[in-house]
């Protein structure tokens, strides 16, 4: 696990960036494992800035987002289909038909999810963390072995990101289908962007913690390639 330290949230991005551009330039039809919530959006917009700058094309990419909440529209407002189309999708041109988000609560959707996985490997796999330890949906407890999943959101989760709704915690959904950590786990590549002193014990266990479902993310200590980006505030326990 390759720890990169910077001062704060645009040069967490910046780097971020870096990792990315570099898979992208040595593979036109890369596959892009994605993820939602605040941290992303930074290194999201320097790629949708490059991309118009310097041309940098995913003509040929696909992506396959790691979570969505169970029970509202895809085109809700807050879906993390709509935030991925207008944080990312819609600015680097990545054609329709290569999106791929996971969608519904039954485990036929689930088992649909990583049907339409298997015939590629995600070349690189964006990832936030959670305050508590998670990644995707995977909320501490989950098992290590899971695939693509219905999980019940924490409270602590669910009141993290109520701030995208209204700031009332009970329009938040209470499930979501989320990629397991075993799917997860089968990126070439993992980069994960964390920022912020909320950040700061969940990227100390991740990084020097036992590797325990207690914290989701400390699995990827288990992964031969993963860079995680860190800034000097969610960096302060390490
Ligand atoms: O980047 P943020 O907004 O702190 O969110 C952290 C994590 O929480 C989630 O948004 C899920 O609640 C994950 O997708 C994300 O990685």
């Amino acid at each position: 696990m390759k720890v990169i330290k910077v001062k704060n949230y645009d040069e967490v991005s910046a780097e971020a960036f870096k990792v990315m551009k570099e898979v992208v330039t040595s593979k036109k039809d890369a596959v892009l494992g994605l993820a939602t919530g605040s941290s992303p959006i930074g290194l999201y917009e320097n790629m949708i800035k490059d991309h118009k700058e310097n041309g940098t094309s995913y003509a040929q990419c696909q992506s396959f987002n790691l979570d969505e909440y169970v029970g509202i529209d895809r085109n809700h407002e807050q879906s993390y289909w709509t935030f991925m189309h207008e944080n990312l999708f819609h600015g680097i041109d990545l054609p329709e038909d290569k999106i791929h988000v996971p969608y519904g609560n039954t485990k036929e959707d689930c088992q649909a999810y990583e049907k339409a996985m298997e015939n590629v490997q995600v070349d690189i796999q964006v990832l936030g963390i959670g305050g508590n330890g998670h990644i995707g949906f995977n909320e501490p407890g989950t098992p290590f072995t899971e695939e693509t999943h219905i999980v019940d959101l924490t409270e602590k989760t669910r009141s993290d990101n109520a701030r995208f709704f209204e700031n009332d915690i009970n329009k938040v959904p209470t499930q979501a289908i989320t990629m397991g950590i075993a799917t997860i786990m089968k990126a070439k590549k993992i980069l994960l962007v964390a920022s912020g002193a909320n950040k700061a014990d969940a990227v100390a266990a991740m990084v020097n913690g036992p590797v325990d479902p207690n914290c989701p993310a400390s699995v990827l200590q288990n992964h031969n390639d993963v860079v995680v980006i860190v800034d000097e505030a969610a960096a302060a326990k390490l």
